[in-house]
């Protein structure tokens, strides 16, 4: 089990409310992952749930369980950092064995334990070694096994990614939705990165500024956001947002997927000029500068030739507009 709930959660530093009011649930076996702008707070809002931080006012209860108070050791829950934080002086299977040591289990449960998680994240060769003899992915795997080998009835991730190079985030994300399967755990993740975000979560919760701005499912967030905010943060490229007035709509604002535009001759919906072309491979980026609208952001499949500098119309289906008012929420 490891059902999770925040009610009412606030956090300020001195004279300063960083955290205003969080409440949210997360079911046993769910992922959840925390996205915001740097400074937002998911970090805090981590560690006030690993009881690194205290909480100032409202509640944390893990399986019904009021654990507002209780010290981080007592919580059963296990936290994984970016920086790893390894003992440097013992082994991979000492590294890993540690909390069961510390918590006087006995030796063949700890040893069995340990060669169960090592062999989930492929570490069984390395089990001898010392922090400094593993590359930087086998860090990460060895703090992630040392949370496994705890039976947490929770898993806290904090950027566990973010000091991989990127062939090793791809590799090392997929290897975490797996083990998130394996063990069907509560898992709750804080990241920057929008893929991480999106394929690793069931349930993604968007914070500005302490506050929650929506919760869903990465695809509800995606194709039905609340308001500008959560409509420009979910996406990458981000939305376009276009002026309602100069198209003769009657919102404030109309959000456009890069994906929905279309490039073609003058005149379109939106005429533009080319300011600069991204060829990714399988996609091209084509921003175009627009009177109305500023600069907008097209996503087309495969490689187009668009120069830099040439005039072009674009067009779009309005069935695919999100529509939001001056206030930036959204209109159904
Ligand atoms: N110990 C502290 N004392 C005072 N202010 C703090 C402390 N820790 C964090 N803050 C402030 O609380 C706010 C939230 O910080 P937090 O680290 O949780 O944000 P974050 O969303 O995780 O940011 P990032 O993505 O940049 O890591 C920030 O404004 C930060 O400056």
């Amino acid at each position: 089990m490891g059902q999770l709930s925040l009610s009412g959660v606030t956090k300020n530093f001195g004279p300063v409310e960083v955290i205003k009011g969080v409440d949210l649930g997360v079911a046993d076996g769910e992922f959840c992952v925390f996205v915001g702008p740097s400074g937002c707070g998911k970090s805090t809002l981590l560690r006030m749930i690993a009881g690194l931080e205290d909480v100032t006012g409202g509640t944390v209860a893990l399986d019904g369980r009021d654990i507002t108070d209780v010290p981080p050791a007592r919580r059963e829950i296990a936290m994984v950092f970016q920086s790893y934080a390894l003992y440097p002086h013992l082994t991979v299977r000492d590294n890993m064995g540690l909390a069961l040591k510390q918590a006087g289990r006995p030796r063949a449960e700890i040893r069995a334990a340990t060669e169960r998680a090592a062999a989930m994240l492929l570490l069984d060769a390395l089990l001898d070694r010392r922090p400094a003899e593993l590359s930087g992915g086998q860090r990460q795997r060895v703090a992630i096994g040392r949370a496994i080998v705890r039976r947490p009835k929770l898993f806290l991730f904090d950027e566990p990614l973010s000091n991989l190079d990127a062939a090793l985030r791809v590799q090392t994300r997929i290897e975490i939705a797996k083990l998130h399967r394996e063990l069907g755990a509560t898992m709750v993740y804080v990241t920057h990165d929008q893929i991480e975000a999106m394929t690793l979560a069931d349930k993604i919760v968007v914070l500005r500024a302490g506050q929650v701005e929506q919760i869903g499912a990465p695809m509800e967030l995606y194709n039905d956001p609340d308001n500008t905010f959560v409509a420009g943060f979910i996406g990458s490229p981000q939305m376009n947002f276009l002026k309602s007035g100069a198209l003769g709509l009657s919102s404030h604002s109309a959000g456009i997927r890069p994906e929905e535009l279309r490039l073609g001759d003058i005149p379109g919906a939106i005429s533009g000029t080319v300011s600069h072309v991204e060829r990714l491979g399988g996609e091209t980026l084509v921003y175009v500068h627009t009177e109305d609208h500023g600069l907008l952001t097209a996503r087309l499949f495969g490689e187009h030739n668009r120069a830099v500098g040439s005039e072009l119309g674009i067009t779009f289906d309005p069935a695919r507009l999100f529509h939001f008012d001056q206030a930036g929420r959204r209109l159904r």
